[in-house]
């Protein structure tokens, strides 16, 4: 694609077997503060075929974090501060349909957020929001995720529902038939809280799931184990590498509607909003 300007740095995030990304020039570890505390690690920024380009991984190097000790609001906030204002997502899920074997994609676009115990909002401490999620995901970015895998001759699944799980345990049998009963497509244990917080920071976001196992749920295949995801996702990583590559090609110049977020969701009277929390959504870009 021939751009007509160049696009503000892309935030790429890894999830479970993508700790670093093939093909970025890394110029700098660059460790950064928020208000929400530190990022999982230092974001790896530098460029893709001349488009900058910031990598984190959401575990940590050495995948050091649960899903439940993710830092989300300070891995967002972070991004979002190095002027990135869209995040593609790589993450390793269960399948919860026959016809979305281990090695497809997913290309998620809805999700069902079961998580208990997360820290899902920026707002609070004198300031209340209330952010619009009914489409979750930017059409712009899984557009360019589903390009990219077209283009590249992958089978992909179009969309899908991502159930998400607090974890860390796997689901039991009944957890998994109950969620093939609600039609949902793939389970993970991450994304729904990602995809919440860079709404709500005006990011757009999309996620490409790699089917990593058949969760538990499938009579002829055995329950899934952490050594099958990351063998799975290691056969696959060379693909979610090249497709990261050539998404980031893809993208369009920004269009969409997710940044209104930060303009359509604070309903307190900003004369009364705490000074800190004031700062806090400075930050953001929300004030
Ligand atoms: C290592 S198996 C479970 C683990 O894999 C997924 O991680 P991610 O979404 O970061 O790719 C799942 O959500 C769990 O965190
Ligand atoms: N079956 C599964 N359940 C939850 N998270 C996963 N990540 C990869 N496979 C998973």
């Amino acid at each position: 694609m021939v751009r007509t300007k160049k696009l503000p740095p892309v935030g790429i995030i890894g999830g479970s077997g993508l700790y670093q990304m093939a093909g970025l020039i890394v110029d700098e570890l660059r460790v950064v503060e928020t208000p929400w505390g530190l990022p999982s690690d230092p974001y790896m920024t530098g460029s893709v075929n001349g488009t900058p380009v910031v990598f984190l991984s959401r575990h940590g190097k050495g995948h050091r974090y649960l899903p439940s000790e993710i830092n989300y609001r300070a891995n967002i906030a972070g991004l979002k501060s190095l002027g990135v204002e869209r995040v593609l997502s790589v993450s390793a899920v269960g399948s919860l349909k026959e016809e979305i074997p281990p090695g497809m994609m997913v290309v998620v676009d809805d999700f069902i957020d079961l998580t208990k115990k997360r820290e899902m909002t920026f707002y609070g401490a004198g300031a209340v929001g209330h952010t619009g999620f009914g489409d979750p995901v930017c059409p712009q970015v899984a557009g360019s995720f589903l390009d990219a895998t077209q283009k590249l001759g992958y089978s992909s699944h179009k969309g899908g529902t991502y159930v998400c799980i607090e974890g860390p345990s796997f689901s039991t049998k009944a957890e998994s038939r109950l969620y093939r009963s609600w039609n949902a497509d793939v389970i993970g244990m991450t994304n729904a809280t990602e995809a919440r917080l860079a709404r709500e920071a005006g990011l757009c976001y999309a996620t490409l799931a790699l089917a990593t196992d058949y969760d538990c749920w499938h009579p002829d295949h055995d329950m899934v184990t952490v050594a099958d995801v990351l063998a799975v996702m290691h056969d696959n990583v060379e693909k979610a590498n090249a497709i990261l590559l050539e998404a980031i090609g893809k993208l369009p110049e920004r269009t969409c509607n997710c940044a209104s977020a930060l303009k359509t969701s604070l309903v307190t009277d900003h004369s009364v909003i705490p000074e800190k929390t004031r700062k806090n959504l400075k930050f953001l870009g929300i004030l």
